[in-house]
């Protein structure tokens, strides 16, 4: 099937035993990825069979949250980690609950973000007279459980046999407990959700499944994020508190989701008396552990903890971490368009310019070198300042006017060393120089740009430090900025240019922050790690750059 053929949206309705599905995720998944590109809603149903007398019908009993349900579930998300990624997964658990719950819950209709375009079986049919039933009958059974605003969808039975793979060890290891899940009122957990991924998804379902009212959600914000990698590539709070609701009532609209954004690791854990279970990775164990010796400070009952794996990144790189986690989502961004240029009607189409900017020591020169070697024409905004310093010109004059003659060498060029100490450490000094120095950087930078367009060169690389705070924005089609983490920077700084640690912090000082700038970012890169990181990042920035300076 080609790509145009995929579904955005399905639903799948698994019929299959348990034990049966938890030796064909692998194979399922498989061949989901021939017929969906969007979503995939997953129901559970083990055991329902759809080709029978009975099969449109919504069966009375409900679906039980036993241990095996909750592992089948967290094997479902895992490998999807592995093999179909780039598809939102989300199990439905609104009726897989306690016969408390049965009657209450249950029994609604609930309403889906994204209505599916195909339903999707393992229930396997034997002639085209058996598939029309079980068609009908999965028809007739899922729209008791979601309301279906666009009537009846596609249906397409799943070949698990095209493309599904052997059973691995683990696979065939399935613990065959049908004892069912305990049960809380109200549940806490917490986390950054950055990024939804599967690992985020397996905390929550099983959140889900072990609550019976509440689930209490904090969501780390501010300093809790400053110490993450790439934490300045975080999605803003509202759009995570969005994106985990939007989840949560999708998987099981039944329970209340209170989603608290907190400062601390804590949050309301230890101040509300009603929570009875916190759900924690292998990861955050610790982190409810000081929560129940906090709460029992406080005179509040502990919590019992409910422990779930990490969930391993089969697919990392060297440098990304061995378990499913944002900042290796957010480390794959790198070198991506994450923000759209808005269109320049001010800038010629070609050459097309690159604004290329970061903070002192981010690696932004050595980037803009790798991207000439890819073919772009590079100007360097630092080396024509240092000219514009030259002994006879308009703006060496004004300098010497300015800051007085011992910022003069003996032969009558600025030291650049004594104008720095002035400047890094003052923001009004530094005012004076740029009001000097930008207007005549900016001319010489336009001059090189003119010449480049002489010579038919389409991308330039105007590899400028002060690009957002000079307000050259205009100048360019695009923002490109180069991260490094301050601790980084500081330690680059004072190897390469003998700085003091204070020194080093004044000039980053001087300078917007990582935060401020990749708001302004089309593209991000990061040069914290080795070199061929780099590399491959700008060679997948040149690469995209090309495609869609194509289009
Ligand atoms: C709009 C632009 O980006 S134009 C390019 C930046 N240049 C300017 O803003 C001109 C004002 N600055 C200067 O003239 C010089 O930097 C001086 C005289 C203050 C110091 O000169 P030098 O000691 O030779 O240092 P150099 O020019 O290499 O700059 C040191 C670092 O400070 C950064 N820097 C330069 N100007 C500024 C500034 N106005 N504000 C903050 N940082 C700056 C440089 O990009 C460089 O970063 P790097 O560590 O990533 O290479």
């Amino acid at each position: 099937m080609s790509q145009q053929e995929l579904f955005r949206t399905g639903i799948l309705i698994l019929t299959s035993p348990l034990s049966i599905l938890s030796l064909r995720t692998s194979a399922l998944l498989t061949s989901i990825t021939k017929h969906i590109s969007g979503t995939l809603y997953v129901h559970l149903h083990p055991g329902l069979n759809l080709a029978g007398p009975n099969g449109a019908d919504r069966p009375v009993d409900a679906v039980l949250p036993t241990w095996e349900m909750s592992q089948l579930i967290i094997k479902l998300y895992e490998k999807a980690s592995d093999i179909c990624n780039h598809i939102d997964i989300r199990v439905l658990l609104s009726h897989i609950c306690s016969p408390q719950m049965k009657i209450t819950a249950c029994n609604q209709i609930c309403s889906l973000s994204y209505t599916p375009d195909v339903l999707l079986t393992d229930h396997e049919t034997q002639d085209q007279q058996e598939l029309s039933i079980v068609e009908k009958s999965l028809w007739n059974y899922i729209t008791k459980y979601y309301s279906y605003p666009c009537g009846r969808p596609s249906y397409v039975p799943l070949n698990l046999e095209a493309g599904a793979s052997p059973p691995s060890q683990v696979e065939a290891n399935v613990t065959n407990t049908e004892q069912t899940l305990p049960s809380y009122n109200d549940i806490v957990l917490g986390g950054t959700f950055d990024r939804l991924h599967n690992g985020h998804k397996s905390l929550l379902a099983t959140a889900c499944l072990l609550a019976q009212k509440r689930l209490l959600i904090g969501i780390a914000d501010k300093d809790l994020l400053k110490g993450k990698r790439l934490f300045e590539l975080i999605q803003p709070v509202d759009k995570r508190c969005f994106e985990l609701k939007e989840f949560l009532y999708d998987v099981n609209p039944n329970l209340q989701y209170d989603i608290v954004p907190i400062t601390d690791v804590c949050g309301p854990s230890i101040t509300d008396e009603h929570l009875s279970c916190i759900v924690v990775s292998e990861e955050t164990r610790k982190g409810g552990e000081i929560i129940n010796t906090k709460r029992k400070e406080r005179g509040l009952s502990e919590l019992a903890v409910h422990t779930i794996s990490l969930m391993a990144d089969n697919s990392h790189a060297l440098h990304e971490d061995a378990k499913v986690s944002s900042s290796s989502l957010r480390a794959r961004l790198l070198g991506t368009l994450m923000k759209t240029p808005s269109p320049n009607p001010k800038l010629p189409r070609r050459p097309y310019i690159i604004g290329m900017t970061g903070g002192s020591a981010s690696g932004k020169s050595s980037i803009a070198k790798r991207l000439e070697l890819l073919g772009a024409a590079h100007i360097n905004c630092d080396g024509l300042g240092h000219l514009a310093y030259r002994p006879g010109t308009r703006a060496n004059a004004q300098i010497v006017q300015t800051f007085g003659k011992d910022v003069l060498n003996e032969d009558g060029s600025i030291d650049r060393k004594c104008l720095a100490e002035k400047v890094f450490a003052n923001k009004e000094e530094m005012l004076r120089l740029t009001d000097i120095i930008w207007p005549v950087i900016m001319e010489m930078t336009k001059q090189e740009i003119s010449e480049h367009a002489k010579t038919g060169r389409d991308v330039c690389i105007l590899d400028a430090a002060v690009l957002l705070e000079a307000g050259w924005s205009d100048m360019v089609h695009e923002v490109w900025v180069s991260l490094i983490t301050e601790h980084e920077a500081v330690r680059r700084i004072q190897a390469r240019d003998g700085l003091s640690q204070e020194a080093a912090r004044n000039r980053l000082a001087s300078q917007w922050s990582n935060s401020q700038r990749v708001q302004q970012a089309n593209v991000v890169l990061c040069t914290e790690w080795d070199p061929e990181v780099t590399q491959q990042q700008v060679e997948k920035a040149w690469n995209l750059l090309r495609r869609r300076m194509d289009q």
